[in-house]
């Protein structure tokens, strides 16, 4: 017999099925950005589910979407060890910087570097934080801080629609089991930072400089709900785990960010896998004439990986940077720099 205070098994089924249509609903339309769910609908399914949690506090799982604002504002922010520390990359600011950096590579893991390929991603000007799933599960964001110790902002990054409290298994990826971090860029799109900055003068409170500034102002703040009002998008870009549990099921950058999406986190758009590294060169001056302008977010360059993990291991890093990656920088935005020319006269 069930104890007295254990709900119904049915109770606890349809709190499981409401999570479920809650949080895909919530993917659809923040993420995948086709909603299948009307908003009214959406209300009523959150309502009964916040509803059946009151009345079973044991239902109440930390994956639960009526979970993402409500902790209460913290006096300081905790700190926290990354699994892996969360180093910076090098800078490359031109072709013949980024041709150097390919033939160091190439010198130190031999010519597989060159055979095997590359990714190019964007790189988002917004903040790092680093996510620690178990078992699909989130239970910790934190800042990048020094790149050893970050700050625990899991509250601010609960209130982040993109960031999903549970990982999923979609197109026949299964969902992660055990502890792995995922390592990614909160942002600020530009078409809300000019809305909030608007809003802000109209209150007579400091405008923010740039997106990336508003970015990691929000994250840092004590008070979840003030998160919580400040329009904040996540892409990830890698994963970690501790080196003795079982690897991942991905042996490519390529095939990460794929397995990314499959779980349910947003990757950037307009990455590609690159034979060459003049196929890289090409891409990237694409991008930062073409596809830059056309962004809601800032990016400030992009990202070339060595494509496989085994070469990326080999590589390893130098100082504080990874040896397989670099950033291939563009030039600053104008918009910043004008904005920021303004501030100045001010
Ligand atoms: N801002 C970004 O969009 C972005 C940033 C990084 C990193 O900072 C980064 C740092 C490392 F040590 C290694 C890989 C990385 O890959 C990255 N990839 C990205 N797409």
């Amino acid at each position: 017999a069930s104890s007295p205070t254990a709900p119904p098994a049915a109770l606890a089924a349809r709190a499981a099925t409401l999570r479920e249509q809650l949080e895909r609903a919530s993917h659809e339309y923040y993420v995948l950005d086709r909603p299948s769910l009307a908003d009214a609908e959406y209300d009523r399914l959150f309502r009964e589910l916040q509803t059946l949690e009151a009345e079973h506090p044991s239902l109440r799982t930390p994956d639960s979407p009526t979970q993402r604002v409500g902790a209460e504002p913290q006096s300081a922010l905790p700190k926290h060890q990354h699994l892996v520390p969360m180093l910076s990359l090098g800078n490359a600011f031109s072709d013949e910087e980024l041709t150097a950096w390919e033939e160091r590579a190439v010198r130190l893991a031999g010519e597989d570097v060159r055979r095997a390929g590359y990714t190019a991603e964007l790189k988002i000007d917004g903040a790092a934080v680093s996510l620690t799933y178990e078992d699909g599960v989130l239970v910790t964001g934190a800042t990048r801080g020094n790149g050893t110790i970050g700050e625990v902002v899991t509250p601010n990054l609960r209130t982040i629609r993109d960031i999903p409290l549970r990982l999923h298994a979609t197109n026949g990826v299964p969902a992660p089991t055990g502890v792995l971090e995922i390592r990614g860029e909160v942002y600020m799109p530009f078409s809300r930072f000019e809305q909030m900055n608007e809003a802000r003068v109209q209150a007579g409170e400091p405008v923010f400089a740039n997106p990336r500034n508003a970015a990691a102002g929000a994250l840092r703040q004590l008070d979840p709900r003030i998160t919580a009002s400040r329009p904040l998008r996540f892409f990830g870009y890698s994963v970690v785990r501790p080196a003795h549990l079982a690897p991942l099921p991905f042996r490519t950058q390529w095939e990460l960010l794929e397995t990314l999406a499959a779980w349910g986190i947003p990757v950037a758009p307009s990455r590609k896998r690159c034979d060459t590294l003049d196929e890289v060169h090409a891409w990237a001056s694409e991008i930062e004439r073409n596809v830059r302008a056309q962004l809601d977010f800032a990016i400030d360059g992009a990202v070339v990986k060595v494509d496989p993990l085994r070469l990326q291991a080999e590589l390893g890093d130098v100082g504080r940077e990874p040896r397989w990656a670099v950033a291939r920088k563009f030039a600053p935005d104008i918009a910043e720099t004008t904005l920021t020319a303004i501030e100045v006269n001010i």
